[in-house]
């Protein structure tokens, strides 16, 4: 039987935008800023990737950029078949245009199909010469604990982004959250006048997140998944559950690992940079319904979160299984 690659699917957000299932992740850490992200974009969308995954704080627009120039000049895509998604940073919590009108100038765009208030945080601003247009990404106090603005409101930061959408403003398409976790969400709800149509989170077969899924699948809100493959070091593709599958189909890690997204309606951004691996992505493998609840049934019973981000802290559910601090 046939089936449809990764790239050839797409979900529709609760505003009738079509969103790809399977993006390109292009997170960096400036000021290790990475020069292969032009190449890793490139050989993606010459793939048949449709959704570049970006934030202001990854310090990788720039390179997006020059990438999708070159995509343009030589006739690869239009603008209007990509899918660009980029996320407002915690230090910009109550500076959302400004967080955007920097990102469309670095990705030399005129809109973003998504954007994400990127965690439920609010960091102070601090100069650094070395941080994301001059500021410190992730800003600390002189203990080395993150520097968060205690007198912040992470849902300013909401009330910001709705209100450009609201307003019908042509450089955002549709808009959504990340890191939000059930509380969160319900709280944001009471209030909010717009219904983010995209949660972004960590979600993989070692963290399931079943309870998430639920409340996302009430309020018509897309998941997103991050760090798919296990984050760095791709711990995920050597599970032996997933290992169990790769035999079963005669399949490469990283395209179940994929699929088991793809299959239950989750969009999700592997990041690589070596085209073997962004290749191996696009392949559907067919899991069968019982494949993917044992794989929700190990992601349940065996949480690891492998992103630690100690900012995160105060946020219901990010400290479980991190002992620092
Ligand atoms: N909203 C948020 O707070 C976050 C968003 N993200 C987004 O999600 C993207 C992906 O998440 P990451 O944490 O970067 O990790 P990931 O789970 O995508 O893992 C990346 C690692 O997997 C490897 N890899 C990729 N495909 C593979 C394959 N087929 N076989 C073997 N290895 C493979 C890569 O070489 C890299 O070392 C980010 O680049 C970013 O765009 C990531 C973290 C947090
Ligand atoms: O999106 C993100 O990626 C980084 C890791 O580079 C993480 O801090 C952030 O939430």
């Amino acid at each position: 039987m046939l089936h449809p690659r990764n790239t050839e699917v797409f979900f529709t957000l609760n505003n009738g935008v079509r969103m790809p299932a399977l993006g390109l992740g292009t997170a960096a850490e400036p000021p290790k800023t990475l020069p292969p992200t032009k190449q890793a974009v490139k050989a993606a969308v010459k793939a048949g990737y449709r959704l570049i995954d970006t934030a202001w704080a990854y310090g990788t627009e720039p390179y997006i950029g020059e990438a999708l120039k070159e995509l343009f000049e030589e006739g690869v895509v239009k603008r209007e078949d990509l899918f660009i998604t980029t996320k407002v940073w915690p230090t910009h919590w109550d500076l959302v245009e400004k967080s955007l009108e920097e990102s469309l100038k670095s990705l030399g765009v005129e809109y973003v199909d998504l954007l994400l208030q990127h965690w439920p945080v609010c960091f102070e601003r601090v100069s650094d010469p070395n941080g994301v247009n001059g500021i410190a990404r992730n800003p600390t106090s002189s203990d080395g604990k993150p520097l968060l603005n205690k007198k912040g409101d992470h849902k300013e930061t909401w009330r910001q982004i709705e209100s450009l959408y609201l307003k019908k403003d042509p450089r955002i398409r549709a808009v959504g959250v990340s890191n939000f976790p059930s509380e969160y969400l319900d709280d944001l709800l009471k209030t909010a006048k717009v219904v983010p149509a995209v949660n972004q989170v960590e979600l993989h077969p070692q963290f399931s997140q079943l309870k998430l899924r639920e409340t996302c699948k009430n309020h018509h809100i897309i998941l997103e998944s991050y760090s798919p493959m296990g984050a760095n070091g791709a711990a995920l593709t050597e599970l032996s559950i997933v290992q169990e599958l790769v035999k079963k189909y005669d399949a490469s890690p990283g395209a179940v690992l994929i699929s088991y997204h793809v299959r239950q309606g989750v969009v999700t951004v592997p990041l690589s940079q070596n085209p073997k691996n962004i290749a191996a992505n696009v392949e559907l493998v067919p899991l069968t319904q019982q494949d993917i609840d044992a794989l929700n049934k190990n992601g349940e019973e065996h949480i690891v979160r492998y992103r630690d981000e100690q900012f995160a802290y105060p946020v219901p559910g990010f400290r479980e299984g991190h002992e620092r601090a």
